[in-house]
């Protein structure tokens, strides 16, 4: 059996006496595609943060690539996470006085690795070819999205996590992304992880998992 990229078992988020999710375990293999979706304020994003180690949780575990990330201190954590996750996060968190090419060559950068021509092409694949010198300011909500999605996947991430990656997209660029993603999953055999709304997203992928109050459902 493939060593799962993450893996997290009995998984239970509370705020205060109020429980956001419990019960919640899954397995996502190298090269496995997997949609999860569920009702608004589910806690669909929170577990998508906990995957990444950006939240914490109150009972349970998750391993990334074999590495228990309650067992990692902050700096550890942030390590793993440079490395092997690739996080297009639903408010983007584009960085504004940056452009478009510095954006994306962050994770790059990050790993002390810098590489213009891998820059280049993933701004090419996502249809940013053009682009690479704009500021984030003079960019449509789309487009922003585009830049996201670029800097998730520049570094060739084993696990990809995507919060709504298609929902400022009209649905030509929509499909364009699901297949990017898609792509990258089939190709270099990462992981990838959907939060979506949207059936269609949701039909793409390989398996699609309905997140609720009691845990988490394989469909
Ligand atoms: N700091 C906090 N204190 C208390 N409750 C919180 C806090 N942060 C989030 N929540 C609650 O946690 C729940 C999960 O939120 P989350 O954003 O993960 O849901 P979601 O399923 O991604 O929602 P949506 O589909 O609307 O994006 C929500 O009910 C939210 O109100």
């Amino acid at each position: 059996m493939a060593e799962a990229v993450v893996e997290v078992e009995g998984l239970a988020k509370r705020y205060g006496a109020s429980t956001v999710f419990e019960g919640v375990s899954l397995r996502v293999k190298p090269g496995e595609s997997v949609a999860i979706v569920g009702e608004s304020g589910v806690g669909k994003s929170t577990l998508l943060n906990c995957l990444a180690g950006l939240d914490t949780w109150d009972a349970g575990e998750v391993r990334l690539c074999g590495h228990p990330l309650s067992a990692l201190d902050d700096n550890a954590r942030a390590l793993l996470r440079r490395d092997r996750v690739g996080f297009v996060f639903q408010a983007f968190h584009v960085l504004p006085h940056l452009d478009v090419a510095q954006n994306v060559a962050l994770p790059l950068l990050l790993q002390q690795r810098p590489d213009d021509t891998r820059v280049a092409e993933v701004l090419c694949a996502v249809g940013l070819g053009d682009l690479g010198a704009r500021l984030p300011q003079q960019l449509s909500g789309g487009q922003l999205q585009r830049v996201a999605i670029a800097r998730a996947l520049v570094h060739r991430p084993a696990l990809i996590l995507a919060d709504e990656p298609t929902g400022n997209l009209d649905p030509h660029t929509a499909e364009q992304v699901l297949s990017l993603l898609l792509a990258q999953t089939q190709q270099h055999g990462a992981a990838l992880v959907l939060v979506t709304h949207s059936d269609h997203a949701a039909a793409r992928t390989q398996r699609l998992l309905r997140l609720s109050a009691n845990g988490i459902t394989e469909h």
